[in-house]
């Protein structure tokens, strides 16, 4: 059985740490991995606060190299050394703003892996992409061309046009995606990302294959975050 986890992407947001004492407070014990990825200049930080803890972190993207002239970036090695143990790599948002392209992605991934670390591979098709037919083309392409050869992963299914907007897929639609990234990763944790919510979160994790969730705006205060918790443990 792979691993359920719990991942919280804060994006540019920073909460209160009385959130995350909340949280804490809320989770003593989890049967499940939780996982906060805040932005870069909150990592070491949050890190060291959730020390000992059960909560662990990550980071949100890392570059390909391990250090040199790449101003504005951060390596995986450095996200290491200020505490994460994952790194969200290939999120809609950088494959949009920034053109990473899957060959980027699955370099990044690779340094990840280098630095200790394990790389979340997000991958999901756009809302064109779905209504041209092609959602299990592009995130079979995306998977094939953006995950390392070896080593252990995790994989996040975020279709774009669910990401932010209060829109899920069907149940039938995320199950589809996550048999076919079964067939391609059958020990590795599958995440589904894309509005997801305390309301719908146990509906969510009741689909086959679909081990965990990559939450983006319930990330951000204790009470939406831990209902999605608590459904993932009860699933
Ligand atoms: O992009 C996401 C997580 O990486 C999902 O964001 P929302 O949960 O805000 O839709």
């Amino acid at each position: 059985m792979p691993q359920k986890i719990a991942a919280g992407n804060w994006k540019m947001n920073a909460p209160d740490s009385a959130e995350v004492q909340k949280l804490l407070d809320a989770h003593p014990a989890p049967s499940v991995s939780i996982l906060l990825c805040p932005p870069a200049t909150l990592l070491a930080q949050l890190s060291k606060y959730l020390d000992g803890t059960p909560i662990a972190t990550g980071g949100q993207d890392c570059h390909t190299a391990a250090s040199g002239a790449h101003t504005g970036d951060v390596s995986a090695d450095m996200l290491r050394a200020a505490g994460a143990t994952h790194v969200i790599v290939g999120h809609s948002e950088r494959r949009a703003d920034h053109g990473e392209t899957d060959a980027l992605i699955r370099a990044k991934a690779e340094a990840a892996l280098n630095a200790g670390l394990t790389p979340i591979l997000c991958i999901g098709e756009t809302l064109e992409e779905r209504d041209a037919g092609q959602t299990l083309d592009v995130v079979a392409r995306q998977l094939t061309d953006g995950r390392p050869e070896t080593g252990t992963i995790v994989i996040a299914y975020e279709p774009v046009w669910a990401i932010g907007t209060g829109r899920t897929p069907t149940t039938d639609q995320i199950a589809e995606v996550h048999a076919l990234l079964r067939d391609h990763a059958p020990d590795t944790p599958l995440l589904y990302g894309g509005s997801v919510k305390g309301a719908n979160a146990a509906e969510i994790f009741a689909i086959p294959n679909v081990d965990g969730a990559l939450v983006g705006g319930a990330s951000l205060t204790a009470d939406a975050f831990s209902p999605i918790i608590a459904a993932l443990e009860a699933s």
